[in-house]
């Protein structure tokens, strides 16, 4: 089969979309092709069935993908790209890094090139991630649809406008999981701290998050009203949340943290 996607970047977050991608079959493995300079990754890319190479020379064939997926770090975004000027008569670009603008592809790629940006999430590995998606004018309604399509695999997709929302979205779902993590590690820590064996503590954390998460998305209920729901009147949940919510420390702390994020996705585009 030919290849119809070029995946540049097979790390955290390449890796995580790949992974959804081919688990929903929308994409067979052989119409991937994952540049990925380190062995290990791309030998993991491999292990999906994905075509691999080393570097976009080394990739065998005549290659006229549709899409060409840019997973790499900001950092060196501009001179990776810079390596699939040849696809940009006939491919859409999407990347994934945070900060880089569209402009800063157009200026690379050239003022026709078609570009979508998209911050996603890596519970895209397990179809659960949160995709936002910006284009600019070049991209066609086919390859919309096409992209659209295969991120909606991966999770929920949501379409914004205006790109300068972006660093926000980077800020609140791109490293959104992470917090979440951080919060498991700290229950867990807790917990082990109020007495809990290691691994009861790890799993009633964990199952904390997982079930209060899918409650929340699942009867689309206002959290402050399932919140109260848990909340016995002068009950533990309330000793709880008069630590936590009290003078604003977590939702400060949150607001501080999101704020940081946002701060350093407008640097990253610089
Ligand atoms: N991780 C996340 O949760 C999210 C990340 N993103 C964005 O995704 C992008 C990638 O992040 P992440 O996956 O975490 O980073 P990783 O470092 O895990 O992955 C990037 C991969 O790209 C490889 N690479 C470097 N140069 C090239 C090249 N010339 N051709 C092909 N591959 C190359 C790197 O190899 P090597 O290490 O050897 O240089 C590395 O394996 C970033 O721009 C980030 O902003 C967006 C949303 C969420
Ligand atoms: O930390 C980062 O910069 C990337 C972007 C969003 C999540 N990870």
């Amino acid at each position: 089969m030919a290849v119809r996607v070029v995946l540049v970047g097979c790390g955290n977050m390449g890796y995580a979309m790949l992974a959804g991608w081919l688990k929903s079959g929308k994409l067979a493995p052989s119409e991937t092709l994952v540049i990925e300079p380190n062995q290990e990754l791309r030998d993991r890319a491999g292990r999906l069935g994905s075509v691999v190479a080393s570097s976009i020379d080394d990739a065998a064939g005549d290659l006229s993908p549709e899409i060409v997926v840019i997973a790499v770090k900001p950092q060196v975004i501009r001179e990776v790209t810079a390596g699939y000027r040849k696809f940009a008569g006939s491919a859409t670009f999407v990347s994934v890094a945070a900060g880089t603008g569209i402009a800063a592809f157009t200026e690379i790629l050239g003022a026709g090139a078609a570009v979508m940006r998209c911050m996603p999430n890596t519970p895209a590995a397990i179809g659960k991630g949160m995709m936002v998606v910006v284009s600019n004018a070049n991209v066609k309604e086919p390859a919309k649809a096409f992209v659209g399509d295969l991120l909606s695999t991966s999770g929920k997709v949501a379409t914004i406008d205006d790109e300068s929302l972006m660093d926000a979205v980077t800020a609140v779902s791109g490293s959104g999981p992470a917090y979440i993590f951080h919060f498991i590690e700290c229950l867990t820590d807790a917990a082990v701290a109020a007495g809990l064996p290691a691994d009861t503590a790890r799993l009633l954390a964990m199952q904390t998050v997982y079930g209060a998460a899918s409650l929340a998305a699942e009867s689309g209920e206002d959290p402050a009203v399932l919140r109260r729901q848990v909340t016995s009147p002068n009950g533990t949940t309330a000793a709880a949340l008069e630590v936590l919510m009290g003078q604003d420390r977590l939702k400060t702390l949150v607001t501080e943290a999101v704020g940081a994020a946002k701060a350093r996705s407008v640097e990253l585009g610089k």
